[in-house]
């Protein structure tokens, strides 16, 4: 036992940021020797991990790492029959850690995205980073020029408004990815050795009415500000598209977060991304999403919510219908899409009692 009047001076480690407040989502197939690489970045943290595929197969986890681990089966033992609503063989089977997670703050990260270097050779603490971002304000309705107002040695630059200076509260925090980029199919197969060696030193927000192509790769959020939302769509096994789960909940949280004045921010930090997926593969998967978002970015674009829509589950559900309205003519597995996000909505609601009823009560 150290005597606390021995330890004037000495390094005391810093309590994590959010240690207790955040847990780190993880989709695998595989076992997750990834994390020895962030042991000194994530080891502090609680892991949920949403195991993908076959349900017998036995996940290694590294030594030291607190953890839980659903499976298929723990999917359906848990939600029932509302489990049809949580994609089966696609990386969108996340979003059901984002539900049973009871913290403030997700953070999510594939197994096969390893700590990247800075220019300067520093290893990059993402979490550390998307928590810098979630706490300080985003800036969506006037475009600062010098990129992130709030850091360090940087500021709003004339002629930025003094009223909008306060900025608004950050919801998402989008990362990045040195090495393999996201990129989609047809690109992938015409550039296929192809790698981001760029690292832009810079965290922007997202001007409010502009959509993004969220990845899911290297992403945090204020689970409690825009958790609802944060569905991954129907997708994978028996479903007729696969890698838009990310790019859906992005357009549905961009368009929400735009209404409920929340911010959404892209640019640091970076992570390493080791494996590009097979691009013929990816390309039976996508293909689809490649024609259907000439017509889903202009529904996203023009969708309104009312002014009644004051809470995220509020916004989610006048969302559903109109995907059910606008796009089903496009195919009908938006009908089937509209639908699950209402049982998304269902199952939260169920998981995540005391949060929904306050939001009832608020609304
Ligand atoms: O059926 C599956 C396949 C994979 N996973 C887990 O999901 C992530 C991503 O898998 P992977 O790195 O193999 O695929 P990518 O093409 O690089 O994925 C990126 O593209 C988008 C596809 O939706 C998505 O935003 C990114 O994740 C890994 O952790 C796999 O273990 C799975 O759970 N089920
Ligand atoms: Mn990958």
């Amino acid at each position: 036992m150290v005597d606390p009047a021995n330890t004037v001076g000495l390094p005391v480690n810093p309590t994590p940021l959010l240690k207790d407040e955040l847990d780190i989502v993880i989709p695998t197939i595989r076992n997750l020797d990834f994390l020895e690489m962030w042991r000194p970045f994530l080891q502090p943290y609680h892991l949920i991990i949403v195991q993908d595929g076959d349900p017998t197969k036995k996940i290694h986890v590294p030594e030291g790492y607190d953890y839980e681990l659903y499976n298929r089966n723990d999917i359906n033992r848990v939600l029932g029959p509302k489990a049809s609503c949580i994609s089966f063989k696609d990386s969108a089977c996340r979003c059901f850690g984002y539900m049973v997670s009871k913290k403030k703050y997700i953070f999510t990260i594939d197994d096969d995205c390893f700590v990247a270097k800075d220019p300067s050779g520093k290893a990059v603490n993402a979490l550390e980073q998307h928590i810098k971002n979630l706490l300080c304000p985003s800036t969506p309705l006037f475009f600062n020029t010098l990129y992130d107002p709030y850091r360090e040695g940087a500021d709003f630059v004339r002629g930025y408004p003094f009223s909008l200076r306060e900025g608004v509260t950050t919801a998402v925090s989008h990362g990045l990815w040195l090495n393999i980029p996201d990129y989609d199919a047809p690109t992938q197969l015409v550039k296929p050795k192809e790698r981001n060696t760029r690292y832009v030193d810079a965290v922007m927000t997202i001007p409010k009415g502009t959509l993004f192509p969220m990845c899911g790769m290297n992403l945090a959020f204020d689970r409690d500000l825009i958790g609802p939302a944060m569905y991954f769509g129907l997708m994978g096994d028996g479903q007729p598209i696969g890698r838009y789960d990310d790019m859906w909940a992005g357009w549905c949280i961009k368009v929400i977060c735009d209404h409920l004045g929340l911010g959404v921010k892209t640019g640091l930090p970076y992570i390493y991304h080791s494996k590009a997926s097979n691009p013929f593969v990816n390309l039976k998967k996508e293909y689809k999403g490649i024609f259907w978002q000439e017509e889903i970015i202009p529904f996203f674009q023009n969708a309104k919510l009312s002014k009644e829509a004051t809470t995220v589950q509020q916004c989610y559900i006048e969302l559903s219908k109109m995907v059910k309205e606008k796009l089903s003519s496009l195919d009908p597995y938006f009908d089937k899409l509209a639908d699950a996000m209402v049982t998304w909505i269902e199952a939260w609601d169920e998981l995540n009692p005391t949060a929904a009823a306050a939001a009832n009560g608020k609304a």
